[in-house]
């Protein structure tokens, strides 16, 4: 039987809400911390996230604005912010720091915008005191869903495999499965580009386009998604796997997912602008995407699919025009070679 385990969550968002209270299910004790005080107020007045509001944190949970209390003396930390937070947050949690070295969990999915670094980048150049190692927890997993317990199956991946193999252990219960891979740079890469064939899949959806070209956009996005995986470093193999083509599945037909919601209401001929004003949650393809058309230029990977979101987005293209451009690209062969 495992140990019960001190872990601190750096987040309140929905997702370090539901797996965090996941893990408290598996009788492990649980802080959070939330940088907004008017949040951290509600929360311990109602015991409800609004973000999330289907499940009480129980009353031995504590949510809290100092950071110190939350992150010293914890054997995880489980990293839950957006990733345009992350730099930010990890050189506070850097600063609070106090105890023995913890287990970094990182559970965010974006590429920085700038440094173009993966999230267990940015935690690694940001954080010095000693700490055991990161490890990187990823596939389709919508909040909404983990929390009311529903099947879900997730990966573990680092470098390390004792790290990773330690978290498939903490994380495993009876409807949540986890498995486990070295491929950090692969399953990061999935996690993140994943958002942006997901605005891909909700402008479809938001100008009227069906299933066929839904499947389309899944399958040339998964390609695209590959080529620059595989340009970075990444193994194939990962992006056929539940951190790949899983979780770009699930973003992409998902009603719980904002960023396809973000691309649908793209089709619809709302503004960028507008829809994030109006959005209380994070829909990190957003930035990803910006990442995407930087990081396709410096490895000379062509990826139609995130210009033409990169253009409907920032340069307020016509989406019936940009589907226009891609349906009348040159003629090609189906070549699944992963060649760049
Ligand atoms: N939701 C999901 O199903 C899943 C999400 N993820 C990933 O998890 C990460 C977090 O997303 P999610 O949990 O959904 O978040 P939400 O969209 O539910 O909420 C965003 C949270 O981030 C907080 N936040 C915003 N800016 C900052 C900041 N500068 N410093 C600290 N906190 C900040 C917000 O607080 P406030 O409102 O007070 O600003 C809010 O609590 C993302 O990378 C996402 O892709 C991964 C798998 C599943
Ligand atoms: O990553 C997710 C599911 O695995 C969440 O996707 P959205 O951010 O689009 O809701």
């Amino acid at each position: 039987m495992m140990q019960h385990k001190q872990i601190g969550v750096i987040g309140t968002g929905s997702w370090g809400t539901a797996l965090g209270l996941h893990l408290h299910d598996l009788g492990h004790h649980l802080s959070y911390w939330e940088h907004d005080q008017e949040r951290v107020r509600r929360i311990r007045e109602t015991r409800v996230n609004d973000l999330i509001p289907y499940r009480e944190f129980p009353e031995d949970v504590r949510i809290s604005q100092e950071l110190n209390e939350v992150v010293s003396y914890k054997d995880i930390l489980i990293f839950a912010v957006p990733s345009h937070a992350m730099r930010h947050v990890s050189r506070e949690v850097n600063l609070s720091f106090k105890g023995p070295a913890p287990l970094i969990l990182n559970i965010s999915k974006g590429i920085e915008s700038g440094s173009l670094l993966r999230m267990s980048e940015v935690v690694r150049e940001e954080t010095h005191y000693p700490f055991r190692g990161i490890v990187t927890v990823s596939g389709p997993s919508h909040a909404e869903e983990v929390i009311k317990n529903q099947p879900t199956v997730l990966v573990a991946a680092s470098d390390d495999e004792n790290l990773s193999e330690e978290v498939q252990l903490l994380l495993m219960g009876d409807r949540l499965r986890v498995y486990r891979t070295d491929d950090i740079v692969g399953v990061e890469l999935g996690g993140s580009l994943k958002n942006v064939v997901a605005i891909a899949a909700g402008i479809s959806d938001g100008v009227g386009f069906g299933d066929n070209a839904k499947a389309a956009l899944i399958v040339r996005g998964a390609h695209e998604i590959m080529k620059l995986g595989l340009a970075m470093g990444a193994r194939p193999e990962t992006f056929s796997g539940l951190t790949g083509m899983g979780d770009l599945i699930v973003t992409c037909i998902s009603r719980h997912s904002r960023n396809r919601y973000v691309g649908e209401e793209l089709g619809k001929g709302r503004t960028l602008e507008d829809i994030l004003k109006s959005m209380n949650m994070v829909a990190e393809g957003v930035i990803t995407t910006q990442s995407v058309i930087k990081l396709s230029e410096t490895y000379g990977v062509d990826m139609p699919v995130a210009q033409a979101v990169y253009q409907v987005m920032f340069d307020h293209a016509d989406p019936l025009k940009i589907v226009n451009d891609l349906m009348n690209r040159d003629p090609k062969s189906e070549s699944l070679v992963l060649e760049i």
